[in-house]
């Protein structure tokens, strides 16, 4: 089943486009990392894909209505902004706002609330207060946030940026664990050896182009590494997984 589609998406910044007739679609029971140089397109496709952009062509989540786009896909923007001092679990129950009556939360809600904060290992957490929190920890709770919306989709933009190895790659498996569950992520990564180890697709963006869209060994080619980042690397199937690890600069 599609939980994305885009036909054609560009979006202009002035005359130029920053994001160039991209097409493809995103289906349940995918983790797919969007990948490319600072500067490619990654943010501005996302947000174009969602509607927070003008964009020309299509995107499936683009027409809807807030309300049901925010039933359809949780965004986890870059800014890691949190604004007021408050606690954790109020921050991450701004998750449950779409799925909200009448009657305020209730116990759906707050289980909600109580997995995603569980699945971000942050079950302790609840009555912290979310500024005094360090940088990697706000993240975490921003990310929990989103995964209580409990959305088939999850776009998020550099989701793991800033965060230790450990938080990065539990992070990492909670994504391919809700793609198990036949959820679909969208995350745009920097970290290719990660994006190589868990997603199960890449899309490598260049110049607002999406020029390579498929399995990681398929997409991590040293041609498209020379061409789009301008490095090499190494690139090795092991038994604990794919290992991948930027080498030089090739240009
Ligand atoms: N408000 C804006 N006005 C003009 N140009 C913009 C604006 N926002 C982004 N751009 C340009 O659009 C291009 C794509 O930016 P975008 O933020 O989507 O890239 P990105 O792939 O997410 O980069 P990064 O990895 O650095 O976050 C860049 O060249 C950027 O300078």
């Amino acid at each position: 089943m599609s939980l994305l589609a885009l036909e054609n998406l560009t979006v202009r910044r002035g005359e130029c486009p920053v994001v160039d007739h991209v097409s493809l679609t995103v289906g349940a029971g995918e983790f797919v990392g969007l990948i490319g140089p600072n500067g490619a397109g990654k943010t501005t496709l996302m947000r174009g894909a969602l509607g927070l952009l003008p964009a020309e062509g299509r995107s499936s989540l683009a027409g809807m209505t807030p309300r049901a786009r925010a039933h359809a896909a949780a965004w986890m923007p870059q800014a890691r902004e949190v604004a007021w001092p408050v606690t954790v679990e109020t921050l991450v129950s701004l998750g449950r706002t779409p799925h909200l009556g009448l009657r305020g939360p209730g116990a759906v809600d707050r289980a909600a609330v109580d997995r995603a904060l569980e699945r971000m290992g942050l079950a302790g957490f609840h009555d912290r207060i979310a500024t005094e929190l360090s940088g990697g920890e706000q993240a975490r709770v921003l990310i929990a946030r989103a995964l209580a919306q409990e959305t088939p989709l999850l776009m998020a933009d550099e989701p793991i940026a800033g965060l230790d190895p450990e938080s990065q790659i539990r992070t990492m498996e909670v994504f391919a664990g809700l793609a198990a569950e036949g959820h679909a992520v969208l995350a745009s990564l920097h970290d290719l050896g990660l994006a190589a180890r868990h997603c199960s697709r890449l899309l490598m963006l260049d110049r607002g182009r999406l020029v390579a869209d498929g399995a990681p060994d398929a997409v991590l080619t040293p041609e498209n590494l020379d061409a789009v980042f301008g490095v090499r690397a190494y690139y090795a199937r092991t038994e604990d997984g794919p290992v991948f690890q930027p080498l030089g600069v090739t240009r």
